[in-house]
């Protein structure tokens, strides 16, 4: 079927009209610039319109450059991953080695501190990312992850070991805020999702290299300062080459810089024509709703801070203003919320301890399991995630979330639960304790096999929801949230094993999944395929759950009847 007749035929089925463009209903215009690609708006009952697919830059194939700049941003996910997923079986074996046996508080504390520094910095890192610009953030982090590594390695008191955390902690925090904003202003707009996704998949292989090396060393002596030791390699490595790459287009337009823009969308963009270049120059220029105030060549170090802080006040003042921004925010830091909520990182960080504590003889490998079935659920979110949307994905899993904890929770109620230190390997689990042993391995596995697929990759596409003003602070907001959820839940899980059983926690996490479900359902709008304008216009309105639905469904049919 042609362009032509496939655009009409599924206009007519989605129902939204194609307004006329001269004499044509629609232009169809080349790669080069002159007959291939579509240009054609879309309106929908309530005479709003959507913004016209005139892409023909997005039928380039994206270059080798592309793939490059993604893998090396994914050090990034892979830090965070690394990072926040040794420490499990770090703890197990750890012993006396900072100096006396450690305390229940003591591994919280350990555990946690990495989620406060990260909470911290995720808070100021949208401003810092705004200034500075995105490709210097991530620099910083990768100093904070050697220092903070460097000081955990060499750590003899748990006070060292909780200051090193707490550094590292902070480049965690600006690397998982900036690493999707710099993926997603760098991504053509088809691959976006799984470019961000592909960040997560980062993450999660981190975590899983994490646990894999730490059960190979747990009978080194001081193994863990080995595992620890490896995190210096990628940093340092990203940190190098990181030196050479460029900005996003999207900032340097932001800053008004371009002709260096532009010199990055070629590069992003092989054998792209001058039009479609300064096509998306001006596209990416329409998205930036008020331009920052810029200090002259000239000025002082004041001047410029003061101008960076007048454009900070500006952009916080526009994400709250507008009614638009306002929902965005509340999706983006609720979807973060309800991520960390779950319950997912208490499983990452103390599933170690967790099945030491009902009797399993080989914890680490409960855990590396876990931490698999995490990395294969993320790949399969990234095969699809363009393809059926980000809505499916969510509210297609929460569910399984919620079952998965359930079953564990009665699961729980008949195996033995004991975290002292003495509660060792000796009390495996034998006789009708060893099936519900089974049972929860199994709904563990049910559950992370859906957080996996949902809301472990969908929040981390929340640089699509924010207009290019307030996509710093607003993605600042959202990250922090993450952070901040982290940290309650690995500053309270052992302590709520102990006072509410495990039965009881893990209960009252799948309520909160349960309530997740409902919210998703009713309040996520679906944005695969649309622009960023769309999904602000969509906004205005309401959170157009529906309407999302249908625009975002009419806009990859239209991109793979073309590709
Ligand atoms: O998306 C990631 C991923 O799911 C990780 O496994 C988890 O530890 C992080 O907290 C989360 O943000």
């Amino acid at each position: 079927m042609s362009d032509a007749s496939s655009l009409r035929r599924l206009n007519s089925e989605q129902g939204f009209e194609m307004q006329k463009n001269g004499d044509e209903q629609f232009v169809i215009t080349s790669a080069s610039g002159s007959s291939s690609s579509i240009s054609h708006e879309f309106t929908d009952g309530n005479d709003r319109e959507y913004s016209a697919i005139n892409d023909s830059i997005e039928s380039l194939k994206p270059s080798p450059m592309v793939f490059l700049l993604t893998i090396l941003t994914c050090f990034c996910g892979f830090m965070f991953g690394y990072d926040t997923g040794y420490i499990s079986g770090a703890l197990v074996v750890i012993g006396k080695d900072l100096g006396g046996h450690l305390t229940d508080g003591d591994k919280e504390l350990i555990t946690s501190a990495t989620s406060l520094g990260a909470f911290i910095t995720a808070l100021i890192g949208g401003g810092l990312a705004d200034t500075f610009g995105r490709k210097w953030v991530i620099s910083f982090a990768n100093i904070m992850f050697i220092v903070g590594g460097g000081m955990q390695t060499g750590a003899h008191t748990k006070w060292t070991m909780i200051v090193g955390r707490f550094i590292m902690g902070w480049g965690v925090g600006l690397a998982s805020l900036v690493a999707p904003i710099y993926l997603s202003e760098l991504a053509p707009t088809r691959f976006r999702g799984r470019l961000v996704v592909l960040n997560v998949l980062a993450i999660t292989l981190g975590q899983l290299i994490a646990y894999g090396i730490g059960a190979g060393l747990t009978n080194v002596k001081n193994g863990w300062r080995i595992l620890v030791g490896l995190s210096l390699i990628p940093s340092s490595l990203q940190m190098v080459l990181f030196v050479f790459m460029p900005e996003t287009p999207r900032y340097l337009i932001l800053r008004d810089r371009l002709d260096e823009a532009r010199k990055v969308l070629t590069k992003v963009y092989q054998g792209a024509s001058e039009k479609q270049l300064n096509d998306r120059v001006s596209e990416i220029k329409s998205e930036i709703l008020a331009p920052p105030v810029v200090a002259g060549p000239n000025a002082t170090r004041k001047e410029k801070a003061k101008a960076a802080f007048q454009s900070f006040c500006i952009n916080f003042k526009e994400l709250f203003r507008s009614a638009a921004n306002r929902r965005a925010l509340s999706i983006v830091v609720a979807l973060q919320l309800f991520q960390q909520f779950s319950g997912w990182n208490a499983l990452m960080y103390y599933s170690g301890t967790m099945f030491k504590s009902v009797g399993f003889d080989d914890p680490t490998s409960v855990s590396i399991i876990i931490a698999a079935t995490n990395f294969v659920f993320t790949i399969v979110a990234f095969l699809i995630i363009d393809k059926v949307g980000r809505r499916i994905l969510l509210v297609g899993t929460m569910w399984g979330m919620s079952l998965g904890l359930i079953i564990c929770a009665i699961a729980f109620h008949y195996l033995p639960f004991d975290t002292s230190d003495s509660a060792a390997v000796q009390d495996v689990l034998s006789g009708p304790e060893q099936k519900w042993g089974i049972v929860v391995i199994v709904f563990v596995f049910v559950f992370a096999a859906s957080y996996a697929t949902g809301i472990g990759n969908v929040p981390w596409q929340q640089s699509e929801m924010l207009p290019m003003n307030v996509r710093g602070i607003g993605t600042s907001f959202a990250t922090a949230a993450n952070w901040a959820g982290s940290l309650i839940v690995s500053a309270t899980f052992l302590t709520m094993l102990n006072n509410i059983t495990p039965t009881g926690t893990f209960a009252f996490y799948a309520g909160i999944c349960a309530l997740g479900e409902v919210l998703a359902l009713f309040f996520y709008p679906e944005t695969a395929g649309l622009n960023l304008e769309d999904v602000h216009t969509l906004l205005e309105n309401g959170y157009q759950v529906k309407e999302s639905v249908r625009l975002s469904k009419q806009k990859r049919q239209l991109y793979q009847a073309r590709h």
